[in-house]
C-alpha cells in the first residue's frame, strides 16, 4: 500500500486529493495547525476513515516536518499547504515568504534529511501567478515567468528550489502550474466564491450588494476536483517534470458575475467604467453590484489564460472535463443549499458574508 503525506489537507485542494488518494487505496496522512478555531469543515468525512490519519505540523517548523516525515515515511509528499491569497500577501508579505517560499526548501531538506531522497516522490503546489505581469498570451512551460504580488515571488523560490533539488541530488520533485481552479470548497474570500455566495445571498434577500475591485481581470478557471487528478498523475509519470495545468478557456470576473447571477435567476447589466462600474439588476433596475478600490491590488494580474497542450500530451490528462458552466453551476447551487439551510456553523459564515459584504475583510 502506497503512502502519502499532503501538507494542506484542510484546503480545498487537500481535501480533493486526499479523497482522489483513499479512492485509489493509498494510506492518506495530513498534516494540520494547531488553531483555535476548527477548520476542519472540509475533511470532517474523511475522519474515522481507517487509512486518513492526521499529523500536527507547520511549513514555518522545520523540526514538525522533519518529524513527520521521519514518521510517515511517504512514497509520495503533496505540498499544498500555502498562504495563499494573493491580496492578502501584500499585508503579510514576511510571513508568505516563509510559508510559501522557504517551507517547499523545509520539505525537500526534511525528505532529504531522512534518507528518502531516492524513494520518495515530491509535488509541489505552483501557480499561474508566477506569469504575473505576463510576457506572453496563452502562457505555457516555456512562458517567461514575471511575478507580480509578495505571493507570486515567493511561490517563485518555491519553483525554483525544486528544480534544483532536482538537478542537483537526482530528486523526483515536480511543480504543478495550476492556473487558478475553484469549487464549492473554495475559500470565500476569493473571487469566485465571493461571488457565489452573495448572488445566493441576494437571492434569498439575505445581503443587497456585492462589492468587488477589477471587474475587467482575466482567468483561467478550471474545477479543483479534476486539477487534483493532474497532481497525482505528475507524480505517477516516468520522468519528474513540470507541467501548466489550465482549460485552455479565459473569462472576465464581470463574465463570471453576470452567470453566476443568471443561475439564481437575476439578469445583470453592467454600466460605467472602473471604479464606477456597477452592475444592475434589469428587472428591478436595483445596484447589486459596485466597486470599492479596497479590493484593489497594489499590482494586479489581469491577463491568465494557460495552455494545457504538455499535460494532455504527456500526461493523457483532460482539461475542461467539467465546463466553466457547469463549474459556476455547481458553486451557485451549492451556495443556494447552504444559503437556505439552517446548518450548524451557518452563523460563523454569515458574520463573514457580512464582513465581505463591508468590505472589512477582503
Ligand atoms: C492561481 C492563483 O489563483 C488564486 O489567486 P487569484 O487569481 O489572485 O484569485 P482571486 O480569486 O483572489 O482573484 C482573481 C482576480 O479577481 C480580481 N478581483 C476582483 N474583485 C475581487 C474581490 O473582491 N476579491 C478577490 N479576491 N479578487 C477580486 C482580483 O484582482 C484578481 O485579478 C489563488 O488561489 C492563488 O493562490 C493562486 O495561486
Amino acid at each position: 500500500m502506497k503512502k502519502a503525506l499532503i501538507t494542506g489537507v484542510t484546503g480545498q485542494d487537500g481535501s480533493f486529493l486526499a479523497e482522489l488518494l483513499l479512492e485509489k487505496g493509498y494510506d492518506v496522512h495530513g498534516t494540520i495547525r494547531r488553531s483555535s478555531v476548527d477548520f476542519r469543515e472540509r475533511i470532517v468525512h474523511l475522519e474515522g476513515h481507517e487509512r486518513f490519519h492526521l499529523h500536527y505540523a507547520d511549513l514555518g517548523d522545520s523540526m514538525s516536518l522533519i518529524q513527520v516525515i521521519g514518521k510517515v515515511r511517504p512514497d509520495e509528499v503533496y505540498n499544498l499547504a500555502a498562504q495563499s491569497h494573493v491580496q492578502v500577501s501584500f499585508d503579510t508579505p514576511e510571513y508568505t515568504a516563509n510559508v510559501d517560499a522557504t517551507g517547499v526548501l523545509r520539505i525537500l531538506e526534511a525528505v532529504k534529511l531522512n534518507g528518502l531522497a531516492d524513494s520518495c516522490r515530491i509535488y509541489q503546489a505552483s501557480t499561474s501567478e508566477l506569469y504575473g505581469k505576463v510576457e506572453e498570451v496563452p502562457q505555457n512551460e516555456l512562458t517567461p515567468f514575471h511575478p507580480y504580488s509578495p505571493y507570486a515571488v515567493a511561490k517563485l523560490y518555491g519553483f525554483w528550489i525544486v528544480k534544483e533539488y532536482r538537478e542537483a541530488y537526482n530528486m523526483f520533485c515536480c511543480s504543478g502550474i495550476l492556473f487558478n481552479h475553484e469549487s464549492e470548497r473554495r475559500g470565500e474570500t476569493f473571487v469566485t466564491r465571493k461571488i457565489t455566495l452573495a448572488a445566493a445571498r441576494i437571492a434569498q434577500g439575505k445581503q443587497d450588494k456585492l462589492y468587488l475591485g477589477n471587474l475587467s481581470s482575466l482567468r483561467d478557471w478550471g474545477y479543483a476536483k479534476d486539477y487534483v487528478e493532474c497532481m497525482w498523475l505528475i507524480l505517477q509519470n516516468d520522468k519528474p517534470e513540470d507541467f501548466v495545468i489550465a482549460t485552455g478557456e479565459q473569462h472576465s470576473v464581470r463574465e463570471f458575475c453576470e452567470l453566476a447571477f443568471r443561475y439564481v435567476g437575476i439578469e445583470l447589466k453592467f454600466v460605467g467604467e472602473g471604479a464606477d462600474e456597477k452592475g444592475i439588476d434589469r428587472a428591478t433596475g436595483r445596484v447589486l453590484v459596485e466597486v470599492s478600490p479596497d479590493f484593489y491590488r497594489p499590482t494586479d494580474v489581469v491577463n491568465l489564460w494557460g495552455d494545457p497542450s504538455k499535460a494532455k500530451r504527456e500526461l493523457g490528462w483532460k482539461p475542461q472535463k467539467t465546463s466553466f458552466e457547469e463549474l459556476v453551476k455547481i458553486m451557485v447551487d451549492s451556495d443556494m443549499a447552504m444559503v437556505a439551510s439552517e446548518r450548524a456553523g451557518e452563523h460563523v459564515r454569515t458574520n463573514l458574508a457580512e464582513y465581505l459584504e463591508k468590505g472589512i475583510v477582503k
